[in-house]
């Protein structure tokens, strides 16, 4: 009998709760030490043996790709209509194999499950039995036979018979591969997990679904090997990317992948359960079920920049890239690419939802502020806002209109403009609509001043006469000027710009935000110039993309949409179609991400995170769409969660949901997960943590940074040296990254104190590690994180569970530390 396996796959459903998830049971293993000799090498051939009979016919399919694509080019040159589209046609077929089967995956293939028969003993078109029950009695005495064995891959391969060689990651038959686990095996007996590169086979870990079953596969025994790929995949040092987890997801996590995609998926789970992760598998998972309907195009919205490039490789190696955007909150509006985070009382302000009622009044009273020194230029697109040259600055409206109609002059004073802009302005239209509207208003009070209504008795020719006064006053160049001065075409930002002098923002906010709300607003949006040109923050963002809602903008000139059918199915960058080739010649993924601004997925991942205004924002890109939301509460930053909620709610609107839970952490060892637990209990008293599902014996570190002399220079050096010094320790210590996780007021001092340490160490402000992982984290001053903000205990619960293998905490003067080092907040 084979060894026993000292880790496993574990069992979770997303009804299990922590407290009662079920132990799993550990697997045999046939390859460590006990194992007979020769067993691993020659599983290893056997799966080599499979891998090259898949590249054969790879290499088959490729020719006989290439040979559709020479085809077509030559049908290409008989130049009717009907011999384009039919090229088109096969371009885009022979494209789709090309660009696949040229893919160079580091594990092309990546798994093996070894089955029972099926119960009902029922076959699909794939020659795969359907059941996912075992037949009965196809175990007897604890012995059974394997009847079928599946490959699994990237993409699926069928032999030149029609046989399933691989059997794509997302197809049903797949399922089993990351839905058994050893308390619900189904027809499981073992699963494998292959390591590749290129074509050779590296090795083979399996987990045994079935530890107490002796089963038989052509009359041999049935080996496991390794030490369960789950571990292998966890155990390996981190890079400044995020690798897919295809080869292991788990059954907890597979279902929120495969998951219908009706309405609204929530996903709730702890630091490290895989939300990230799972999140981009169901993006390439839905995009597999139905590539039509996501044709739409699919957008992620992740917190941070930081995280949008530690993710964006995660996709193109599941195969899918074309018709997903992934943006971060600050980018999502196009033109706009906001890093700078607000100081916490100000992004209160901002993202709050009382900032609608303040940015309509803004809008509004921005015309009486307006007055540009020359006519706002003229746009075309919806989108142009951001253009900074575009913005008019504010400077005050002119008081006074003077035409000369009817040999006379005719006036009109400051009372009768307000009079006729407070006229203009009722109801709820579009600022910018709202001047057509303004211009005739102007027109009915230039011709009942000129009298000239009176001469005429004959409705027929008073109208007559009124055109004309119409068409010879508006097209006096001092009337255009005046209009374009008076209700200039608005801009977000220049309303922003507005809105930084305070005493107006006092006006506008009145009964809306207090007077210190008022000044800290007006302050920070004092850093954009009258123009409203100047550094955006993340918040200012939200506000960019109501204000335009509210400003509304000229009607774009119809574009031709993407109307060739097969463009839209092939989400390929390479292919080109007639309709490609009719358009601008922009890539397709430059069309996707500046033009959409509804979607037919939208993934929000950090949920927990976005304000009020954010929710508005990111609801406007998929009012029509289906949702994938995951998030964690504890590891909100948001001040005020029950505000956000209420957002998330109407961004969700009432669509049915579905919720799903994690509840194990992939991330972070037992040893740093019971630490941060502490914090947990503080920030959310009552919350459960995640399950580490290791453990590596090693425990935190715990630092003091002791000052030489007295004065804040010199706590301040200490802290610096201290925090150089653990830096260096730890990449001693480990193979890959080290994250170093400082409050956000130091941030750039703490990357000033790293610089020269090489890029395996990164400095982040607590709310940039949001999402991310290192090998080792260093937790510097956490006093400092928690006293940052009102949601300064959660934030420090982030970083303290971004490590993979170490953490240390480094205690500065406010930390309090006893004798061993452990700050106040650690202790228990
Ligand atoms: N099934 C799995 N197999 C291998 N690795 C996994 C699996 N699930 C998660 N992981 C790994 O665990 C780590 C945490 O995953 P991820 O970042 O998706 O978690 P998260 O829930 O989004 O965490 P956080 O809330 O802290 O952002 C990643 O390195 C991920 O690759």
């Amino acid at each position: 009998m084979a060894a026993q396996n000292a880790t496993h796959a574990p069992d979770h459903t997303p009804e299990h709760t922590s407290s009662d998830a079920v132990a799993p049971e550990p697997a045999r293993d046939s390859g460590s030490a006990a194992a007979p000799a020769g067993l691993r090498e020659r599983e290893i051939a056997a799966e080599q043996t499979h891998l090259d009979r898949v590249y054969r016919r790879l290499e088959e399919k490729i020719h006989e790709a290439e040979f559709l694509m020479d085809d077509a080019a030559k049908r290409g040159q008989v130049g009717t209509p009907g011999a384009f589209a039919e090229r088109d046609a096969q371009v885009f077929q022979a494209g789709v194999h090309l660009n696949r089967l040229n893919s160079e995956y580091e594990d092309f293939l990546f798994g093996r499950v070894d089955l029972l028969p099926g119960k009902d003993g029922k076959k699909g078109p794939d020659g795969a039995f359907t059941s996912v029950e075992p037949a009965d009695g196809a175990v007897t005495d604890g012995h059974a036979s394997i009847a079928e064995t599946l490959h699994i891959g990237r993409l699926g391969v069928l032999d030149a018979d029609y046989s399933p060689l691989v059997i794509d990651w997302r197809a049903p038959a797949a399922a089993p591969f990351y839905r058994a686990t050893p308390v619900a095996p189904g027809r499981v007996v073992r699963r494998r997990v292959i390591r590749s590169k290129g074509r050779r086979v590296l090795g083979v870990e399996d987990d045994l679904m079935r530890p107490d079953v002796t089963a038989t596969l052509d009359g041999e025994e049935l080996p496991a090997i390794g030490d369960g790929a789950l571990m292998a995949a966890l155990g390996r040092a981190r890079s400044h990317t995020m690798r897919d987890i295809v080869a292991s997801i788990q059954a907890e996590q597979d279902l929120v992948v495969r998951a219908p995609a009706a309405s609204v998926t929530e996903v709730e789970g702890g630091p490290g359960t895989g939300k990230t992760a799972v999140a981009l598998h169901r993006a390439a998972y839905l995009l597999y079920q139905d590539r039509r309907r996501y044709a739409g195009g699919i957008l992620i919205v992740s917190p941070t920049p930081l995280l949008v490039a530690y993710t964006e490789g995660v996709l193109p190696s599941l195969g899918e890239e074309g018709q997903v955007a992934i943006r971060a909150l600050g980018s999502l509006v196009d033109g706009a690419e906001a890093t700078a985070y607000d100081p916490p009382d100000v992004a209160r302000v901002k993202g709050s939802s009382r900032m609608q009622k303040l940015l309509r009044k803004a809008a509004r009273g921005a015309l009486d502020a307006a007055g540009p020194a020359a006519p706002a230029p003229e746009r075309d697109t919806q989108l142009s806002f951001l253009d900074e040259d575009a913005a008019p600055a504010l400077s005050g409206p002119p008081d006074r209109l003077r035409v000369v109609a009817f040999g006379g002059r005719i006036e009109l004073d400051a009372s009768d403009l307000s009079r006729i802009r407070r006229t203009a302005l009722g109801g709820t239209a579009p600022v910018n609509l709202l001047r057509p509207r303004a211009r005739r208003l102007l027109l009915d009070a230039l011709w009942a001043k000129s009298g000239a209504g009176r001469r005429y008795h004959d409705p027929e020719l008073a109208a007559e006469a009124r055109q004309g006064f119409d068409e010879d006053v508006s097209t006096e160049p001092v009337f255009q000027e005046f209009l374009d001065t008076w209700w200039p075409e608005l801009t977000p930002r220049g309303v922003l710009a507005a809105m930084a002098d305070e005493r107006t923002l006092g006006r506008w906010a009145r009964r809306v935000l207090g007077p210190r709300e008022v000044r800290r607003l007006a302050r920070s949006l004092g850093r954009l110039d009258a123009r409203g040109r100047g550094p955006l923050s993340v918040h200012d963002v939200a506000l960019l993309d109501e204000l335009q809602l509210i400003l509304g903008a000229p009607a774009r000139p119809a574009r031709p949409r993407e109307a060739d059918p097969l463009d839209q199915l092939t989400g390929l960058d390479e292919l080109t179609t007639a309709a490609d080739r009719a358009s601008s010649g922009r890539s397709r993924r430059e069309r996707l991400e500046e033009e959409r601004t509804d979607y037919a997925h939208v993934i929000v991942d950090e949920a927990q995170d976005l304000t009020p205004m954010q929710w508005r924002m990111v609801g406007r890109r998929g009012r029509h769409a289906t949702w994938t939301v995951v998030g964690d509460p504890a590891q909100s930053s948001w001040s005020d969660p029950d505000e956000a909620a209420e957002a998330r709610d109407e961004a969700l609107g009432a669509r049915p949901r579905r919720r799903f839970s994690l509840t194990v952490n992939y991330r972070n060892p037992a040893e740093i997960a019971e630490l941060s637990a502490k914090v947990l209990a503080l920030a959310m008293p009552g919350m459960a943590a995640p399950d580490a599902v290791r453990s590596t014996g090693l425990r935190p570190r715990f630092a003091v940074a002791s000052p030489g002399g007295r004065g804040a220079a010199a706590v301040e050096e200490a802290l610096a040296a201290a925090t150089v010094e653990e830096a260096r320790r730890m990449l001693s210590e480990v193979d890959g990254t080290v994250g170093v996780v400082v409050a956000m007021a130091r941030r750039e001092q703490a990357r000033a104190w790293l610089a020269g340490l090489g890029d395996r160490v990164v400095a982040l402000g607590s709310l940039e590690a949001k999402g991310l992982e290192y090998d080792a984290a260093l937790v510097v001053a956490p006093a400092e994180i928690a006293d940052e903000s009102p949601a300064g205990l959660r934030v420090l619960y982030v970083a303290l569970t971004r490590a993979t293998q170490r953490l240390t905490v480094l205690s500065g003067h406010r930390d309090e530390p006893d004798a061993d080092g452990v700050p106040d907040l650690l202790r228990d």
